[in-house]
């Protein structure tokens, strides 16, 4: 999906669709999900038949009839509303779906022999296949890098044409399907079963097809159905109340009574301003798994971020080795080989080319050697190998093991590692410290000015790495958090999070590596990188394609649009219905009581024109606020509480004026035609 292709409001193809849809959802098995719209159905269905029991008994129908069918239009007008929300993400889905191809997997005996393979349909790939994908083919599922390193076109996911670097070990060994090798070659380990790949969850998720209410949503149709039943009660009282005064109402005006007073505008735009919000998500290239971390997102306190790789750039490479006084500096070269021959981290690799290049080292693995891979709980990697042991790792992780005070000159390199924004890395051969490794990252760039837009919002930024004191806090300055944790381990992680949590605030949380699994799918909102390992890309409940940690701005902006959005329609939605109320009463009641003629301040031409006119304005104003329920209200970062007021202000004052204008207007143009006047 490219990021240029944006989908017109009003492409035709979409309306034309749109308006045969919302047909087929008149079904009141679906509508009756929606209470206040299914409501109004029945009662078309109840206006319609009276108008054609009075037409067969040669009675006058027309009124009847004229209600009946602004009163199908008003259902329809909803349905349609929805569709038209729908089918913007259905044609997001056609493009995405021509990325999917069914290309010929390779499909491997052996992972370690990739001369044998055998070719197999990608759509028969199972969870747990091992493929060869070389330059020029198509990745025929998700799967996780075991070998190899290569770059990947993902644009037909991404929309971006610039390859990516895909590679074995490290947090960007995730591969999606549909995306393009363009060099080297990769053997990748299938993670996703047919029909559940990452592309196949997109397609479904933009076309609304897995689109589940959210507890917002539910809570606020409760609310709606509740007003529905009042409302249906007093129209009932109302009957009660005029056989009592001698007025008889006929079944079209209380109809008519009751749909103009149940919230119907917001009834028949609440499921697409949910749609628009997930579509308008991917627009801006995420990919939400659920309606409810969307919403989540517009109430966001806190976020965190871990800083290799979604802060900084993340390509840790070695730039230097600092030996302790009595080692020489070709001896801790080769212990710093040594202790990376087994470790298939982007790290670990940078260290022996580094070794290579710059002291002309270059080892083999011995075939005795036991491999102690990284890990991020205990932060350290190395082998063992002819008795002898090597460890590198985070530093304060390796003195513990060691068990021993380092001496003041070693203390001291590693802080000017540190302050340099540096990782540094402590290097032991049996034991005894020899030196450390110094690993460079650099900070993204513009990342402060989108902290600061964060900070504005309200929202604490916290960075938080397993790397040490000293880096954490020169690169927390460089980026501009409000705060920083460090050495911490995926448990920490998840702690935090449980803890801010418990003080009843919403944490996002942003990550790419598989330690981050766990704490993103603790967090409210969990975005993971596109970029990040299989793993994360799960945990999460999004994905953010440009894999830009920043992004959560836009993502807040986005659920805050939508709960502003939802709300301010529902004000509106319910000041109309006052208002209605008010131009229906005294036409209602005028016989029986002229002097109810004092509250007709419309002075609308008849009681039948007038109610006719409500009934219309009832129906069109669903219309009218379609694109502003799929566009959103506009979000402004000026404090919850002045936007509470100004959106009162907007919606509720504008909500009771505009039907007094509306019906009073098209009562106006009713009796240009001299209709019911
Ligand atoms: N290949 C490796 N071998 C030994 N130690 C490593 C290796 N890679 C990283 N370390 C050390 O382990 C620490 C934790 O690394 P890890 O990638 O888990 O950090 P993290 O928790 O993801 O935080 P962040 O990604 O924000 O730096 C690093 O700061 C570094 O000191
Ligand atoms: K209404
Ligand atoms: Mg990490």
């Amino acid at each position: 999906m490219s990021k240029a292709e944006t989908i017109s409001m009003f492409d035709a193809g979409i309306i034309r669709r749109a308006a045969l849809e919302a047909l087929a959802k008149l079904n009141p098995v679906t509508l009756a999900r929606n209470p206040v719209i299914f409501v109004t159905e029945i009662v078309a269905a109840l206006v319609t038949v009276t108008g054609i029991e009075a037409l067969l008994a040669h009675r006058p129908a027309g009124f009847s009839i004229t209600i009946a069918v602004w009163l199908w239009l008003t259902v329809i007008f909803a349905t349609f509303a929805e569709a038209v929300a729908e089918g913007r993400g259905r044609a997001r889905a056609e493009s995405l779906r021509r990325a999917r191809s069914d290309t010929m997997a390779k499909l491997l005996v052996d992972p370690r022999d990739r001369a044998i393979f055998k070719l197999a349909p990608a759509p028969d790939l199972r969870c747990g296949d091992m493929v060869l994908v070389e330059a020029g083919d198509l990745i025929p599922s998700d799967g996780e890098v075991i070998d190899g390193v290569a770059s990947v076109n993902e644009s037909a996911v991404t929309g971006e044409s610039a390859p990516v670097v895909r590679e074995a070990g490290g947090d960007r060994s995730a591969v999606t399907g549909g995306t393009h090798l363009v060099s080297d070659w990769l053997v990748v380990r299938i993670t996703a079963d047919a029909g559940a790949t990452f592309l196949d969850r997109m397609i479904a998720l933009v076309e609304g097809a897995e689109r589940r209410k959210t507890p917002n949503e539910i809570a606020l149709n409760i609310l709606l159905a509740g007003l529905t039943i009042v409302f249906l009660i007093a129209v009932v009282t109302l009957v009660g109340f005029g056989q009592y005064s001698g007025t008889r109402f006929s079944i079209p005006v209380l109809a008519a009574l009751l749909v103009c007073l149940i919230p119907t505008t917001i009834g028949g735009l609440l499921s697409a301003i949910g749609i628009a919000g997930m579509d308008r998500l991917v627009r801006f290239n995420v990919v939400a798994t659920s309606g409810r971390a969307v919403e989540a997102a517009g109430d966001v306190d806190a976020l965190l971020l871990d800083k290799t790789g979604t802060i900084t750039f993340g390509n840790r490479m070695a730039a230097g080795f600092y030996p302790v006084l009595g080692v020489n500096e070709r001896a801790l070269a080769e212990a710093c080989v040594m202790a990376s021959l087994g470790d298939d981290t982007p790290e670990g690799r940078s260290i022996l080319s580094f070794a290579r290049d710059r002291y002309d080292i270059s080892l083999a693995t011995p075939d005795d050697a036991a491999i102690i891979p990284f890990s991020a709980n205990t932060r350290m990697s190395g082998i063992d190998t002819g008795g002898k042991s090597y460890r590198k790792g985070a530093v304060d992780s390796v003195l513990a093991a060691l068990g021993v005070a380092p001496d003041p000159a070693f203390t001291e390199s590693i802080a000017r590692i540190a302050r340099a924004g540096s990782t540094p890395l402590a290097v032991t051969a049996d034991g005894k410290l020899l030196g450390a490794i110094e690993l460079k990252d650099i900070v993204k760039p513009g990342i402060k000015e989108r902290f600061a837009a964060l900070r504005a919002m309200g929202i604490r930024t916290i960075m938080v790495t397993g790397d040490n004191r000293i880096t954490a806090a020169t690169i927390a300055a460089e980026a501009g958090v409000d705060d920083y944790i460090a050495e911490a381990n995926p448990q920490n992680k998840l702690d935090y999070i449980r803890k801010v949590q418990s003080e009843g605030r919403l944490v996002a949380m942003c990550g790419d590596g598989t330690n981050d699994a766990p704490a993103l799918a603790q967090a409210d909102v969990g975005v993971a990188m596109q970029t990040g390992t299989q793993a994360a890309r799960e945990a999460g409940n999004m994905v953010d394609l440009d894999s830009d940690p920043t992004k959560l701005i836009e993502i807040v902006e986005i659920g805050k649009q939508l709960l502003i959005t939802r709300g301010a329609l529902t004000t509106f939605s319910i000041a109309n219905d006052i208002s209605k109320y008010f131009a229906i009463l005294p036409a209602i009641f005028i016989t029986t009581y002229p002097q109810l003629g004092a509250l007709n301040i419309m002075r609308l031409n008849t009681p039948e024109s007038a109610i006719l006119s409500a009934v219309i304005f009832n129906a069109l104003i669903i219309v009218v606020l379609v694109p502003l329920a799929l566009r959103g209200v506009k979000f402004r970062a000026i404090g919850a509480a002045a936007l509470l007021k100004r959106n009162l202000l907007i919606y509720g004052l504008g909500g009771i004026i505009a039907p007094f204008v509306g019906i009073k207007l098209i009562d106006m143009i009713l009796g240009l035609f001299h209709i019911f006047s």
